[in-house]
Formats: structure tokens, C-alpha cells, sequence
């Protein structure tokens, strides 16, 4: 059992496991985008460590750059989307790829599409490493899912508890007690 601030956590997904799922979205989208010159979107803070993996795995050109989106307080969504930094370039005709940790109840990845769509991009798609189907509120498009999983909060690789357990190279599941 492991203890982040007042919660009890266990493995859930090893860090192998994680590194080879990622291995092969990247591997889906250097065929895909071949060519295409992508601009990979990571939103920051909790995809951090996915948008490290991913883009040390793509070896097509391609650029990177973050959105600084923040919602969830505790272990629940606040369902306030605040815009803590903004896009800094221009993604006008670019094949956007948007890179998440988790779409739990979509309403983030939502904001994120209106906005990024607002500027017209050439296309869209969403990677994300979590996705949690039975707590989807608002249905969002994703093209490339790491892993299902139940609706249970978890944490590591990058994904939080009130700022802690970022640090974790798994993913752990909160533990009922
Ligand atoms: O589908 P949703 O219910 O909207 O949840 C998903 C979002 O929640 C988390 O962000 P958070 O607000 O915790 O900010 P952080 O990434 O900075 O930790 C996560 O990184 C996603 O962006
Ligand atoms: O289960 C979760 N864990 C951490 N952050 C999150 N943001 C949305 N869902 C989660």
C-alpha cells in the first residue's frame, strides 16, 4: 500500500506496461503523420512525463508545444476549466495531435478541442494515456487510448493528489478503506 497525503494507493499500471503502450502509439502516429510536419500539444501540468515518452519515441520532424489547463480539486473536477497559459503559436493548418494523461469526464479535453478548433488547425486528433469510459460526462473524440480504465481517481506518472504523487513511474489506484 503505498500513502500520498491522507489516501491509500496500489499498482495499478507498471511502468513497463506504460512504456510499451506508448512505444506503440508513437510508433501509429510516426506512420501516420510521416510527412506531415505535426505539432504535438501537451497539456500540462499532469501530461508531462506522456509528452516526454511520446516525443523521445516519434522520430518523424515535428514540433512540440503546452497548454496549462487545471480543473480538478482534491479527487473531483471542479467543473471550472481555468486557462493558466495559452497557446503561444499559431496553429493555423497544422496537423495538431493533443496529448493528454487522463479524459475522465471529458469536460477539459472539450474546452481544449473548442479552442484548438477555433484557430483552425489542418486536423485534429487526441492521444491520451488514461481514459476512463464509464465517467465520461461530456463525449470527446479520442483517437489513440493507452489504457481503460475504471472509474477509480488514480495517480503517478505525472497525474496528481493535491500536487503530490507526480512522481510515481506506475500509475496507482486509490484503494477503498
Ligand atoms: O476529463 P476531465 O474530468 O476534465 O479530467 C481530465 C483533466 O484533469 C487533469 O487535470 P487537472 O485539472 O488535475 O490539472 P493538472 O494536469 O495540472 O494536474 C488531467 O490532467 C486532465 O487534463
Ligand atoms: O483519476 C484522476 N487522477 C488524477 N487526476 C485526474 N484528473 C482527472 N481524473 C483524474
Amino acid at each position: 500500500m503505498i500513502q500520498v497525503l491522507d489516501l491509500k494507493f496500489k499498482e495499478y499500471i507498471t511502468a513497463e506496461q506504460i512504456q510499451a503502450r506508448v512505444r506503440e502509439i508513437a510508433e501509429e502516429l510516426n506512420t501516420k503523420y510521416s510527412g506531415k510536419n505535426p505539432l504535438f500539444l501537451g497539456i500540462l501540468n499532469g501530461s508531462f512525463m506522456f509528452i516526454a515518452d511520446i516525443f523521445k519515441n516519434v522520430n518523424i520532424p515535428c514540433e512540440v508545444s503546452f497548454l496549462k489547463i487545471n480543473s480538478y480539486q482534491d479527487t473531483s473536477s471542479t467543473e471550472k476549466i481555468k486557462e493558466l497559459i495559452g497557446l503561444n503559436q499559431s496553429i493555423e493548418g497544422r496537423h495538431v495531435i493533443i496529448l493528454e494523461d487522463i479524459v475522465d469526464t471529458g469536460r477539459t479535453l472539450d474546452y481544449i478541442l473548442r479552442t484548438v478548433l477555433a484557430q483552425k488547425p489542418a486536423s485534429v486528433e487526441v492521444a491520451t494515456l488514461l481514459y476512463k469510459p464509464s465517467a465520461t460526462i461530456i463525449p470527446v473524440p479520442i483517437h489513440y487510448v493507452g489504457f481503460e480504465i475504471e472509474n477509480q481517481f488514480v495517480l503517478g506518472y505525472g497525474l496528481d493528489y493535491n500536487g503530490y504523487g507526480r512522481n510515481s513511474n506506475s500509475i496507482l489506484i486509490k484503494v477503498d478503506e
